[in-house]
C-alpha cells in the first residue's frame, strides 16, 4: 500500500478533530477526500506529509512513518498546498529549474528525476509565461505553477489540496487531463481534496467522505451514487401540466406512467441521483446522528 492509515486521531488543544480515521490507497490510485469545511481533510493530509504529528494512530506513507521520514522519502512525495508560496520575485522557468535540481540525487534506474523543465512548463500549460515574474501571473496561472512545483520531482505520491480552486473551466479541464496522465502514464498515486463533486467524480478511482472525524463512506463514485441514494427523479408533462416524482425504480415508474396515459405524456426526463445528492445525503444523515449501515461497517 502507498498509504496506510489506521485509527488516526488528532486533537488540537482540547478539541478532537479526527476520531479514528481508517483508509488505504494503492499504487496508481486517484483518491478524493471529501468532507464539509473543518472536517479535518487538511489536517489528515498534513499528517501524511509529515508536516503535523498525530495524537495517535498508525500511519505509513510509502512504507514509512511520516514522523520520521528522511529526505529520500520526502523526495518521493509531491505536495500542492492550499495557499500560494511566496516566490513572487522569481521567474517561472528559473524557479522550476532551481527546485528540480534538489531532486536529481533521488533519480533511480526506473525513475528519472526531476522533470525536464520545459516539458514540465508545457505540461502545466505555462509555456507562454516561462520567463515572467511569478508576481505578474494571474491567480489561475499561479495555481498551475503550484502544481508544477508539486510534481517537479516526479513524485510516487502526490497530495493536492483543493488544486483547482480559482481555475476557469478551460484550466480545470486541462488540469483533469494532467491528473489522468500522471496516474496512467507515470503511475503516480494521487490524494486530492476538493469541494467540487463533479471533479471528484471525474478524477477519482475512489472517494472517501470524512465527517465527524471519521471516514463515513469509501468507494468508487459509481458505488457511492448507487449504494447510498439510489433514487431517481422523473419529470414529465401531461396535458400541459408539469409533474415531478422521486422513485427507487424509474423504469417501473415510467412503464406505469405510459400504461396509465397512452397519449399526452411529453418532455419526459429521468435524472439519476448524482454524487452531489449522495454526498449531501450522507453528510446530512451523519450530522443528524443516523449512521448508515455502511458507515457502521466502516467503523
Ligand atoms: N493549528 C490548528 N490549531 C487548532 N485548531 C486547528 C488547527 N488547524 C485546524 N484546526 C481545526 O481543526 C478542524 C479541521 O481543520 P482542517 O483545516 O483540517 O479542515 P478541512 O476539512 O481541511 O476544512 P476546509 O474544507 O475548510 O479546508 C477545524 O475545526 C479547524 O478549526
Amino acid at each position: 500500500m502507498v498509504i496506510e492509515v489506521r485509527d488516526l486521531r488528532m486533537r488540537y488543544g482540547t478539541t478532537d478533530v479526527l476520531h479514528g480515521v481508517d483508509f488505504t490507497a494503492g499504487p496508481g490510485e486517484v483518491v478524493a477526500l471529501l468532507g464539509p469545511n473543518g472536517a479535518g481533510k487538511t489536517t489528515t493530509i498534513e499528517i501524511l506529509e509529515g508536516f503535523r504529528l498525530p495524537s495517535d494512530g498508525h500511519v505509513r506513507v510509502l512504507g514509512v512513518d511520516p514522523a520520521v521520514g528522511d529526505e529520500a522519502w520526502r523526495a518521493r512525495l509531491g505536495v500542492v498546498l492550499q495557499s500560494w508560496r511566496d516566490h513572487g520575485r522569481w521567474k517561472v522557468r528559473e524557479l522550476l529549474h532551481h527546485l528540480g535540481r534538489y531532486y536529481a540525487p533521488y533519480a533511480t534506474p526506473h525513475e528519472s528525476r526531476p522533470f525536464d523543465t520545459d516539458e514540465l512548463i508545457e505540461t502545466v500549460g505555462l509555456t507562454g509565461h516561462a520567463h515572467k515574474k511569478i508576481s505578474s501571473l494571474s491567480g489561475g496561472q499561479r495555481r498551475r505553477l503550484d502544481v508544477a512545483i508539486g510534481i517537479v520531482g516526479k513524485p510516487d505520491l502526490l497530495f493536492l489540496d483543493e488544486p483547482t480552486a480559482g481555475f476557469d473551466p478551460h484550466a480545470r479541464r486541462d488540469f483533469h487531463d494532467l491528473v489522468h496522465r500522471l496516474s496512467d502514464l507515470e503511475g503516480m498515486t494521487i490524494l486530492l481534496t476538493t469541494h467540487d463533486l463533479a471533479e471528484a467524480e471525474k478524477l477519482a478511482d475512489r472517494i472517501l467522505v470524512l465527517a465527524g472525524g471519521r471516514i463515513i463512506a469509501d468507494g468508487s463514485p459509481d458505488q457511492l451514487s448507487r449504494r447510498v441514494a439510489g433514487k431517481s427523479e422523473v419529470r414529465w408533462t401531461h396535458d400541459g401540466l408539469r409533474h415531478v416524482h422521486t422513485t427507487d425504480d424509474a423504469t417501473a415508474f415510467v412503464r406505469d406512467l405510459f400504461r396509465q396515459h397512452a397519449t399526452g405524456v411529453s418532455e419526459l426526463e429521468v435524472r439519476r441521483s448524482t454524487l452531489e445528492d449522495t454526498y449531501l445525503a450522507l453528510v446530512q444523515r451523519h450530522e443528524s446522528g443516523q449512521a448508515t449501515e455502511e458507515e457502521v461497517a466502516l467503523r
